[in-house]
């Protein structure tokens, strides 16, 4: 045998060395749940280790996070029913406590990188992400409210708008209204392969935003396609993202690499909240190692191509690297 590639997996040290990927805490953006209020903290059943804060407390949660190293975090409301609507008009009234709570967190922390999503979904009275008439999804019309939104969320200081519909055209309508309104620093982190997928079973319980009808297949992305993953980040360079992201991450790891091979942005993954779950449920089982299991997920997923990671695991894989 003149070649042993055991050779290079000798020793801890000869594997360091000729280790070709690494995860940094700079890479990850760390997803939170919001609810109005004060003094809230109440832990997602489906999401073990994941809780839903009121503001006061999710600033407290933020400056622990840190302190670890972590820099980067996207902001969901919870609504309850009361407050959700056809059009999603709670999304956009600059009195709304996410918009606030927003507002109150650049402030309290200018240097962090704060992400928030541009979606109907956790507003519309119908759970969708587009608006409702007959049945259907519109698109055109769906536009008009994202971009209000988008101008609402822009003004409370967010740095990256990450448009979560799927609706087409909607990165170029919100980076024009974005720019006519002076908004030109604002990020546009756009979902562009986002696929219709069972692993976001969890994230609709922590935001109560599961669809009243129907399913979102005529929007998302048949699992199915990949090819289809190119026209979408085709348009969405072309309107204006600064980022692509893929989601869900660990099914669709040939898509990321697609998108990487193909693009010159940064490509980001959504490590969702039914790959978080997954783990959680085994490991509470004994079935499996939790730690590992997470670093080697985060791991692929870097390998497959993505700079960044949004991951619920951000906050205990910083500890671990402490
Ligand atoms: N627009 C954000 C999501 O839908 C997140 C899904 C998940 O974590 O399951
Ligand atoms: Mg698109």
């Amino acid at each position: 045998m003149q070649r042993r590639p055991r050779r290079n997996r000798k020793s801890e040290s000869v594997r360091n060395l000729v280790e070709e990927t690494s995860v940094s805490v700079k890479d990850l953006i760390f997803p939170l749940f919001l609810i109005e209020g004060q003094k809230k903290q109440v832990e997602v059943n489906s999401m073990p280790g994941i809780y839903r804060y009121s503001i006061d407390l999710m600033l407290k949660e933020i400056e622990e996070c840190m302190k670890l190293g972590i820099m980067s975090f996207d902001v969901f409301p919870a609504y309850p029913e009361s407050l959700k609507d056809q059009i999603a008009s709670e999304s956009y009234n600059p009195e709304t406590f996410y918009l606030k709570a927003l507002k109150e967190i650049k402030r309290k922390f200018p240097e962090l990188c704060l992400m928030s999503d541009v979606a109907m979904d956790p507003y519309s009275s119908d759970g969708h992400d587009g608006l409702v008439k007959n049945g259907k999804i519109l698109n055109d019309e769906t536009l008009a409210i994202l971009g209000k939104m988008s101008l609402a969320q822009a003004e409370v200081g967010v740095d990256i708008l990450g448009p979560s519909d799927m609706m087409d055209g909607r990165v170029g309508y919100i980076r024009n209204l974005l720019d006519e309104n002076g908004f030109k620093e604002t990020s546009i982190m756009s979902y562009t392969a986002k696929y219709a997928s069972a692993f976001y079973g969890p994230f609709r319980d922590a935001l109560d935003s599961a669809p009243k009808f129907g399913d979102k297949k005529t929007y998302q992305m048949n699992p199915a396609n990949s090819r289809e993953a190119l026209i979408e980040a085709d348009l969405d360079l072309e309107e204006g993202a600064d980022f692509l992201m893929v989601k869900p991450a660990l099914s669709y790891l040939d898509i990321i690499k697609l998108l990487s091979d193909n693009y010159p942005v940064p490509i980001a993954a959504y490590n969702v909240s039914g790959e978080y779950s997954m783990v959680k449920a085994a490991a509470a089982n004994d079935w499996l190692d939790s730690e590992r299991a997470m670093l080697e997920i985060l791991l692929s997923i870097k390998r497959s191509g993505a700079k960044i990671i949004l991951t619920y695991f951000a906050k205990e894989f910083a500890r671990l690297q402490k």
